[in-house]
């Protein structure tokens, strides 16, 4: 699956970015990816709730919400009210990580667990088992732009083994420095859904940069 991340679209045209994503065949994304940051859990800041909902509002394309805040707990949930398809929070910023999986699957959204670079999955597992998605970052949160980090697929290789051996059930999502040069690694490695901003908004025809991260990942899945 691929996921554009609007971080690297036109802020002033959000819907027709999105819309730009969503046409039929290859060409159409998976899910969207929507980065909210609160310039304290990040030193960024980019949009809110009501920005999420108006986004969440404007398409078919399931929203996936990547939440760089501080306090999940209990700013979390809006986001899983306001449609979201997946709510995705930091492991880091997290108190109670299990209730707050089950108050938004609750809200009828799906939960998605993030960790930084340098945080290790082992501490999570259990936790995980509340959780339909993984998120391991691949760049430090807080920017768009910045490379590829190798040393995490040592985690998604885990967290594959623990999905292919029926311990964990969930999506194992990538975030951070996927382009056409990357993404056959994290496929290889057993990423389900490749967050591209850059690689997809950087592009002249983002659908045609969707499709080709798709065929791209589609080769390091066979190989
Ligand atoms: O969460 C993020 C940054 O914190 C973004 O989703 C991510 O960086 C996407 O941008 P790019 O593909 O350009 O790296
Ligand atoms: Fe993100």
């Amino acid at each position: 699956m691929i996921a554009p991340s609007i971080l690297a679209a036109d802020f002033a045209r959000l819907a027709d970015e999105i819309a730009a994503v969503a046409v039929g065949g290859e060409t159409r994304a998976d899910w969207v990816h929507v980065d909210v940051m609160d310039a304290h859990f990040v030193p960024n800041l980019t949009l809110g709730l009501p920005v999420a909902k108006a986004l969440i509002d404007s398409t078919d394309l399931p929203i996936d919400c990547h939440l760089m805040i501080e306090d999940p707990d209990r700013w979390a949930i809006g986001y899983a009210e306001a449609g979201a398809y997946n709510v995705t929070v930091h492991a880091e910023a997290a108190k109670d990580p299990v209730t707050l999986a089950k108050n938004l699957r609750a809200a009828g959204a799906k939960a998605g667990l993030s960790i930084k670079p340098g945080t290790p999955l082992e501490p999570w597992v259990d936790a995980l088992k509340h959780y339909d998605t993984l998120l391991v970052m691949s760049v430090e949160p807080g920017f768009g732009g910045q490379s590829f980090i190798p040393d995490v697929l040592e985690k998604v290789r885990t967290a594959r083994r623990l999905v292919d051996t029926g311990h964990l059930k969930l999506i194992v999502e990538i975030d951070g420095g996927i382009n056409t040069d990357t993404i056959e690694q994290a496929a290889e490695a057993g990423v389900d859904c490749f967050v591209a901003g850059s690689a997809v908004y950087g592009a002249a025809e983002p659908g045609k940069a969707v499709a080709a991260l798709r065929e791209q990942a589609a080769r390091g899945r066979a190989g």
